[in-house]
């Protein structure tokens, strides 16, 4: 059964929309614990344009269950999560001009300077994951990089149109089974909803789904803690049908 990481990412776009002291990521991921989050994903991006260091930090003080550091491979945010010691680090491609994460690392292209920093990161007790499209290439290039989980990037997956949907969900599912057939443990995320999460939730061997932009959006209707838990109550029974039709909590 897969477990469910919060990203708390758009909690803190609202704070910085007014460069204001509320709302707060930190109080909200305590929310999101409460609702049933098994850890608390955040992305700090080198614009800082929504979560910043005084959260990371504060968050490292305060998250019972698991924190995630997503953040891109540079010198800076090596330092910062030296610093910090987040359970887990996902290094992620990041792009200034981007919206949002826009695919995959090229985790091939860049493999000896990954290594390393892998090899830092692990060296400090932090466990490391690597944002990754589902290619063979990629996912090879993961496991020599000596890094123990990736997190499959789910963009296309959510941005495909309905007949699409389930050649995504192939690739989606045979990279796992790649994965894991590696010695890498699986995660995945972007883009999912309460609409599209139960197929990837279903994917045997999916270990967590990291997931904010929906649950936040929602917890403006019925408050964080539900949010979280109605999520968490479809990734934890997940139909298998990929044939959606949401299903209402
Ligand atoms: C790496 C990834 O999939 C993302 O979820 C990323 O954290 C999104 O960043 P934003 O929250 O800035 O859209
Ligand atoms: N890594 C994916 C993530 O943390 C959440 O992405 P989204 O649900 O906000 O698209």
């Amino acid at each position: 059964m897969a477990s469910l990481g919060v990203n708390i990412d758009h909690i803190a776009n609202v704070r910085q929309a007014r460069r204001a002291v509320e709302p707060d990521p930190v109080s909200y991921a305590l929310l999101a614990e409460l609702g049933g989050a098994d850890g608390i994903t955040v992305h700090l991006r080198e614009d800082r344009r929504h979560i910043q260091d005084r959260d990371v930090e504060l968050l490292r003080q305060t998250v019972r269950s698991r924190l995630n550091l997503e953040m891109a491979a540079t010198a800076e945010m090596e330092a910062i999560a030296l610093h910090i010691r987040p359970d887990m680090v996902t290094l992620v491609p990041e792009k200034r001009q981007e919206v949002t994460t826009e695919g995959g690392l090229d985790v091939a292209g860049q493999q000896p300077a990954l290594s390393a920093l892998v090899g830092a990161l692990q060296d400090a007790g932090i466990g490391v994951s690597l944002f990754v499209d589902a290619e063979a290439s990629q996912l090879e290039a993961c496991r020599a990089t000596g890094a123990r989980w990736v997190e499959l990037h789910t963009g296309a997956y959510a941005e495909a149109s309905w007949s699409l949907q389930p050649a995504e969900l192939a690739r989606l599912t045979e990279g796992s089974f790649i994965a894991r057939s590696l010695g890498l443990r699986v995660n995945a995320g972007h883009g999912l909803t309460y609409q599209n999460v139960e197929p990837i939730a279903a994917i045997e061997g999916m270990e967590e789904l990291n997931i904010g932009h929906t649950i936040v959006a929602r917890a403006l209707a019925v408050g964080l803690e539900e949010a979280v838990r109605q999520m968490k109550a479809l990734i934890q029974n997940p139909r298998r049908d990929p044939l959606f039709g949401s299903r209402q909590l």
